[in-house]
C-alpha cells in the first residue's frame, strides 16, 4: 500500500515568522496517522521550519535545488546545503519553474539525480498546458516529462519518487481536473513508469494530483485508487485549510 502524501507548496509566500507560526498552529492537527504531511517553503524559511517540526511527524521540503553540490552559481542552493539543515523533500520541475526559469526536462533530470545523491526525495511535477490538452497531447506530454525526469535512477530510487500531476490550466485558476480525468492520466503515468522500470517500481511510486485542490474537493480526488495525494498551492497557506486537506487524505 502506498502512503498518501499531502504536500503544501507555499510558492513565494510567508516570512520566517509567519512560517513558524503556521507550524505552531498545525502541530498535532495536520498530523494524521497514515498520511504523510509535507510543507514546501521558500529557502529562507527552511532552517526555522526544520527546527519547528522537531518531535512532530511533519516533514519539510524545498521548492527547488541546483544540480551541482557547489560552485560559481550565484543565487543557487544545492542539495548538500538542503540536507545539512534537515530538509526531506524537494519539488523539482514545477510548471512555474519550467515556464519562468527555463527548466528543461534535462535540467529536471539532473536535479532529480542530485536530490537522491543527497538523500532528498523529489516531488517531480509534470503536466500539460491548456493548448496541449486541447490538442490531445496530455498523455504524451506527461510521458515525455516523466520518462526524462526518472532517467538514470536505480529501481530502488525510482520507487521512492513522488510524481505530481499538475495540469497547468488548473493551477491557481479554480478550475480542477475531475478525479476521473486526473486518475486516468495518473494511471497512464504509472503504466509508463512500469514500462521504464517494472511494475513493482510503478506500484510503489506515489502520484499526486495538483491544481486548485481545496478542502471541499480533496476527498473526491483521494477516493480514486490511482491518486495518492495532492500538491497544493493556495489552500496550503492557511492552517485550518491545510489541516482539512491532511484530514481529507485519511
Ligand atoms: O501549483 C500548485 C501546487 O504546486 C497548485 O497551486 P493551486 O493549488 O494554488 O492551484
Amino acid at each position: 500500500m502506498r502512503t498518501p502524501i499531502i504536500a503544501g507548496n507555499w510558492k513565494m509566500f510567508k516570512t520566517v515568522k509567519e512560517a513558524v507560526a503556521f507550524i505552531e498552529d498545525v502541530k498535532g492537527k495536520a498530523e494524521v496517522a497514515g498520511v504523510e504531511s509535507v510543507i514546501c517553503a521558500p529557502y529562507t524559511n527552511l532552517p526555522a521550519l526544520t527546527e519547528a517540526v522537531q518531535g512532530t511527524s511533519l516533514k519539510i521540503g524545498a521548492q527547488n535545488v541546483h544540480f551541482e553540490d557547489s560552485g560559481a552559481f550565484t543565487g543557487e542552493i544545492s542539495g548538500l546545503m538542503l540536507k545539512e539543515i534537515g530538509v526531506d523533500y524537494v519539488i523539482i520541475g514545477h510548471s512555474e519553474r519550467r515556464a519562468y526559469f527555463a527548466e528543461t526536462d534535462e535540467i529536471v533530470n539532473k536535479k532529480v539525480l542530485a536530490a537522491f545523491k543527497h538523500g532528498l526525495l523529489p516531488i517531480v511535477c509534470v503536466g500539460e498546458s491548456l493548448e496541449e490538452r486541447e490538442a490531445g497531447k496530455t498523455k504524451d506530454v506527461c510521458r515525455v516529462q516523466t520518462e526524462a525526469a526518472l532517467q538514470g535512477l536505480t529501481e530502488a530510487q525510482a520507487a521512492q519518487v513522488v510524481v505530481a500531476y499538475e495540469p497547468i490550466w488548473a493551477i491557481g485558476t479554480g478550475k480542477t481536473s475531475t478525479a476521473e480525468d486526473a486518475g486516468e492520466v495518473i494511471g497512464y503515468i504509472r503504466e509508463r513508469i512500469a514500462a521504464q522500470f517494472n511494475s513493482d517500481v510503478a506500484g510503489k511510486v506515489r502520484i499526486q494530483y495538483g491544481g486548485s485542490v481545496k478542502p471541499n474537493n480533496i476527498r473526491e480526488f483521494m477516493q480514486h485508487p490511482d491518486i495518492d495525494g495532492a500538491l497544493v498551492g493556495g489552500a496550503s497557506l492557511e492552517p485550518a485549510s491545510y489541516i482539512s486537506l491532511v484530514e481529507g487524505a485519511r
